[in-house]
């Protein structure tokens, strides 16, 4: 794991462009994509820069389940109001909320296998979740209907009126989905993922902390800002 420590979270979201850019240089065709308020300052960036998105496509995480897509808290909605209006890619993959489960989860995995990821972009919840994979779930996983926890229920509910209105299923990527891209870039910023971030890096490898899976992997550079990287003891 390459670690990046910045003063802030706008210094670390450039670094994570040069990043996504410097693999585009070097043939990437397929970036992976996270939703959540961690990537927003890339996208912002992404949308600013003067680079050409059209020949790549997007894969994304997650979605809730029971929202269509134009539904302004689905993330179809959010990534195209954050990326996708101001950079067309050649193609965006976005799970379908509204769809049968057996069916989207089987159809993602393939498109995936058709597509694979060069560059996966991550956040992570305050419990250890990546994707909407809560602590728990299978390492071994694969793209799925899953159960949202209450902790991340009541983070998620500021895009909501109500917290009743929150989702409490999504379909997501597995565990062994997101360990198949060939890159992954894993960002957090603010105090309030420091202990999701310590047990990350420096736990045991355990399904109880999904992000834990990432020291297995053999390309993963984590990109935090200083309050993130607060408890960590090897800097
Ligand atoms: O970036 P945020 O809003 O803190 O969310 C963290 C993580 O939670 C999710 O939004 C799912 O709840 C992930 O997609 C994201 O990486």
């Amino acid at each position: 794991m390459k670690l990046i420590i910045k003063a802030n979270p706008e210094e670390a979201s450039r670094y994570a462009f040069e990043k996504i850019q410097e693999a585009m240089g070097s043939g990437a065709k397929v970036l992976g994509l996270a939703t959540g308020s961690t990537p927003v300052k890339l996208y912002r960036i992404m949308r600013e820069s003067d680079i050409d998105f059209s020949g790549m496509t997007s894969i994304n995480l997650d979605e809730y389940m029971g929202l269509s897509e134009d539904s302004p808290h689905s993330y179809h909605h959010f990534m195209h109001e954050q990326l996708f209006d101001a950079k067309p890619f050649k193609k965006n993959y976005l799970l379908d909320g509204m769809a049968d489960e057996k069916e989207e989860c089987a159809q993602f995995e393939e498109i995936i296998a058709a597509n694979p990821i060069d560059v996966q972009i991550l956040g992570i919840g305050t419990n250890g979740h990546i994707g909407f994979n809560e602590p728990g779930t299978a390492f071994d996983s694969r793209t799925q209907k899953v159960a949202l926890w209450q902790s991340t229920i009541d983070s998620n509910k500021r895009y909501f009126a109500d917290e009743k209105d929150v989702p409490r299923f999504a379909y997501s990527m597995g565990i062994q989905t997101i360990l198949s891209a060939k890159k992954i870039i894993l960002m957090a910023f603010g105090k309030e993922k420091a202990s999701a971030i310590k047990a990350a890096l420096e736990g045991p490898i355990t399904e109880e902390l999904p992000a834990s899976v990432l020291q297995t992997h053999k390309d993963v550079t984590v990109i935090l800002d200083e309050e993130a990287a607060q408890m960590l003891s090897k800097k």
